[in-house]
This record gives C-alpha cells, structure tokens and sequence, in this order.
C-alpha cells in the first residue's frame, strides 16, 4: 500500500478524474458510502447520528454518509459548518441530494452551540467531514468551537472521515485543535498523519476503503512512500532449498562487543542465525573473546588486537582484508563502545571490503562525529539509528526528529547515499532514492535493551543471502516487527529481547505461510 501526502493524493485523484475518466462525484459517492458502511458494519441496528461538514469536498463526503444513513434507518441531522454559497460543486450536488431526500441540514452559527452540544451528547454517531486533506493552517475560529465541543460531549463514536479535522495531512501536526476519533476512514492510501504524532492519536482505528482509483493510475504516477508489506520483497522470500548447505545462505560477520558489551554482539550474532545466516562470525577485541565463545556456540568467534582495556586498538580493522572478503556481509556496531583511534578503524574497515554493511549503536556516533567517514566506503551502507542516533547524525535534537520522522531519515539518506532505519514506533526506511517505506509492525514490548541488536543481526543475515538492499532491509524490519509482536505472550512490560529472539522463526513461517497462500 501507498503512503501519500495531500499534493500526491490531489494529484492521483486528479489523473483518475482527468485522465481516466471517472467522474469526482462518483470517487465521492464512494467515498461516502464507504463511510457509511464502516458505521453500519459497528452497530447492530441504525441509531442518531450527526454529520458535521464543511464546504469543502470533505464536507461533500459528510453529505454522502448522511444519505446512506438515512436511507438505512438512521435518524441524522446534517451541520453545516461553512458557507452553502463557497462549496465545491461536487459537494453541492450532494448537498442537494439531502435536502431533495428531506434529511435536515442546519447551518452552524456561534448562537447553535447549545443545540449542537444536545445533538452531540444524544447521538450514537459522529461523522467528522469537516476538512480533510484541504486543511491551511490552524482551524478558524467556528471550526475549532464545533472541534471542541465535539471533543467535550460527544458521546457516541466519533468517525473522522478521511483525516481528523485539525490534523495536517503531510505531517501529523495540530496547529489548534483536532477531532478525537474513535475511527478514522481514509480513502484509496493511507496518509501520513495516520502514523505521524500527534495527529495519529487522533485516528483511532484507521481503515483505509478502496475507493475505485484503479491500480494503474499509481504504476504512472508512483507515490514516494509506501507501507512496508511483503507485497514489496516477497519474492526474496523463500523456502530453504533442499539441496541448501551453510556456504549458500551467507556469511555475516558482526563487529563490536567491547568489555561490558558482549551481550550486545551475541543478540545480533544469533538473531542474524536466526534469520537464516548460514555462518555468522562475531569479531571482538582479543581480551573478550573466551567470554564470547562460552556465551555464543554457533557463531565463530574471531579476535582482534585489544587495547588493554578490552576495547579495540587502534588500528585493529587494518590488514583485515583477505579474510573480510570471504564474507557477504558485515554488521558493525553492536557493543562497540567508544575507542582511541574509532575515526580511522571505521574508515579502514569500509575501505577494506565492498560488501554491504550495516551500522548500528557506537558506529553510527563515530559517522556522527566524522561524517566523512562515508567517502571511504565501497558497498552499500545501511545505517539503524534510533532518535538519539539521528539527531547525533543529523545535528539536531531528538525533539525535531520526532517531530520531523516524515523527513529527516529521508534527508540523511539522499544527501549521503546510505539506507537509513530510522527505528521507533512505526520505523521508517528512508532509501537512497529518496523514496521510503514505513513500518506496521512492531509492539512496545520492543522498547527495550537488546531488541535494536536483533534488528541489526537480521538485517544482516537477509545482505549476507545476497537479498538487495532495498528487499532485505524492509523485510529485515517487518520480521522483527512481527518476531516483537509474537513475543507478548502475557504483557508487553516483561518481554525481553531473547523472547523476540525465539519468535524470529515463527515469524519467517508466518510470512512463508502467507506466501503461499497469496
Ligand atoms: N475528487 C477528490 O479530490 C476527492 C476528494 N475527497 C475528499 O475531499 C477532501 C479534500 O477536499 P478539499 O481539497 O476540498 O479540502 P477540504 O474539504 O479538506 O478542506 C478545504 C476547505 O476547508 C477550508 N479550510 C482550509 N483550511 C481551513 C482551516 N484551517 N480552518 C477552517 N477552514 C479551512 C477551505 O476554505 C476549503 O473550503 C479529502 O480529504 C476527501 O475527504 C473524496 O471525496 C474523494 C475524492
Ligand atoms: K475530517
């Protein structure tokens, strides 16, 4: 599925008006119904219910859901918020149908509210057509006092249709004041504000009604952002061949695990395992490599010059070569700690081997610092910040990235030619094209020490089988998602990245599962 912004969205609507053929009011009318249907599905008999719409096409939308309504045995007033003389003519043209059909439209003036707010505290429904992806700055005055006493006394259950009103489309922003909702019904692609805070706190339920815009309007007009499904990589998705052997499925290496740290590299050494890594070598600094190896089994262990003070020494990663290009790909990261020398130790590393790497924890903080580091590189690069993580290499605080998710991943990523994961709720993948990929999967159970290691092991093994960079790391993502939703086997509060760990499998299964049957 497409993510799209308000411009994109016009745009796509436009072309299928314009260039398919298909009437607006017929998109409208299906828009609409909908809607409405979503609120006859909820309810096991038809009840009051109060449409509020502006004069926008939003607000034409509000005049279709008020019709079906009716016509299904729904006692339904419309309010108009707006001016009848300023609509759209589509939204007239349902306008006229509901006065036509009888349906009571009032007009909504500052000296309604009283009546308003009965309608709203008696009614089983609120539809809110307000605006929708027409929105400009915050909500004006009469919209924002409906906005608000919707928020105070509805009583029944609030349906946004499209975005809630007050909520900006491209962004999740609310200037003012916005719609609660308890379901939000967006049509043909989920938007932005879906996923962005605080707008898609205001959401609700989100469902997304196809709305007749055929398929091939986007395959000629392609949206920059879509949703990470397995439509998009499925066909790196596959069952182990039986003739498979450890040398067909990779060899990862993981770098990191400073004194105090092992834990970190372990996770990502036996989530990349996990994951399908037909060999995973973990390189630790000499001093912590008995540790390793009586902590970790199936991975080989490899020791790199120490400090003294189990971190690595400078000048480590030199002459590493021979053996680094045995491998299929490396993960960087975990653990690592800060080191004298880390500057010219990443920088050898990347100059040493094209293949793809990922770097994650301390590796990213060392890019941070010496952002040149990347001139060095030889393969494709694969970077999995947290917010911390980003804003450090971003430089700016956690607060803007944020605030700013749809965006600053999406920067880094084209200025410096890297895949970037910006992790978190809804995790973003910002690709080197500019174009991105944000993530359903996922519980806050993950929120936890431990579960970014895992994401960096997977993400591994998937570069390590040779999958491209722009299919292995959403599959990487999804996988670790659902391998985190699994894992809440009683509440989210106790799981712990080893229970993610276990349900990495199950995960793979889900989705071979699927396969077959789609
Ligand atoms: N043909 C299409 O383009 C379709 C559009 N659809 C609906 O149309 C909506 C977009 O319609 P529009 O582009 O007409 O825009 P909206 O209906 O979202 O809002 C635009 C109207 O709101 C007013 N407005 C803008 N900012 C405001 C603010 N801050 N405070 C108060 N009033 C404000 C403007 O004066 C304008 O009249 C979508 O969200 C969707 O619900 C659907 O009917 C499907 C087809
Ligand atoms: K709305």
């Amino acid at each position: 599925m497409y993510l799209v912004t308000a411009q994109e969205m016009r745009d796509l609507d436009r072309y299928t008006i314009e260039h398919i053929g298909i009437p607006g009011v017929v998109l409208m009318e299906r828009a609409g119904l909908a809607v409405a249907q979503a609120i006859t599905e909820h309810f096991a008999q038809p009840g009051q219910a109060v449409v509020l719409s502006g004069h926008g096409n939003n607000g034409g939308d509000g005049f279709v859901v008020a019709r079906h309504l009716s016509v299904a045995g729904w006692r339904t007033t419309v309010w108009l918020v707006g001016s009848a003389e300023r609509m759209t003519a589509d939204t007239q043209t349902f306008y006229e149908a509901c006065r036509h059909l009888g349906i009571d439209v009032k007009t909504f003036g500052p000296e309604q509210a009283d009546e308003l707010r009965r309608w709203l505290e008696t009614s089983d429904v609120v539809v809110d057509a307000l605006l929708g992806t027409g929105i400009r700055g915050p909500v004006r005055p009469a919209m924002e006092s409906v906005i608000r006493l919707v928020n105070d006394h509805a009583r029944g259950r609030v349906v946004a249709v499209d975005v809630p009103s007050g909520v900006e489309t491209d962004t999740g922003r609310v200037a003012s004041v916005a719609i609660k909702a308890d379901q939000t019904v967006t049509f043909a692609y989920a938007k932005w504000c879906h996923y962005l805070r605080p707008g898609a706190e205001h959401c609700g339920e989100v469902v997304v009604a196809d709305i007749g815009i055929p398929p091939s309007v986007t395959a000629s007009r392609r949206p920059a952002a879509r949703v990470n499904h397995p439509q998009w990589w499925r066909e790196y998705l596959k069952p182990r061949s039986r003739w498979a052997h450890k040398g067909t499925h990779g060899h990862l290496l993981v770098v990191g695990g400073s004194r105090g740290m092992l834990g970190a590299v372990a996770m990502a050494g036996t989530a990349a395992l996990r994951a399908g890594a037909g060999l995973v070598t973990i390189a630790v600094p000499e001093g912590q490599h008995d540790p390793l190896a009586a902590k970790v089994t199936e991975a080989l262990v490899w020791a790199w010059p120490d400090d003294g003070q189990g971190r690595f020494a400078p000048g480590s990663a030199e002459r590493i070569g021979e053996r680094l290009n045995r491998l299929t790909a490396v993960a960087v990261g975990p653990g690592l700690g800060r080191f004298t020398g880390e500057r010219e130790w990443l920088t050898e590393l990347l100059q040493q081997t094209d293949r793809p790497m990922v770097l994650d924890a301390d590796a990213l903080n060392v890019l941070a610092d010496h952002p040149d580091i990347l001139d060095h590189r030889k393969g494709d690069l694969i970077l999995t910040p947290h917010p911390g993580e980003m804003a450090r290499l971003a430089g700016t605080d956690t607060v803007r990235v944020e605030n700013e998710r749809y965006r600053v991943a999406k920067e880094w990523a084209e200025r410096h030619d890297v895949t970037v994961v910006l992790k978190g709720t809804y995790t973003i993948i910002a690709f080197p094209d500019g174009t991105q990929m944000l993530n359903p999967t996922g519980s806050p159970a993950m929120a936890k020490a431990g579960s970014g290691d895992l994401l960096t092991g997977i993400i591994g093994a998937l570069l390590a089988q040779k999958i491209p960079p722009s299919a292995a790391v959403p599959m990487g993502v999804y996988v670790h998602g659902l391998a985190g939703e699994f894992a809440v086997t009683s509440v989210e509060h106790s799981v712990i990245a080893s229970d993610i760990l276990l349900q990495v499998g199950p995960a793979i299964r889900r989705l071979l599962s699927d396969r077959v049957r789609t």
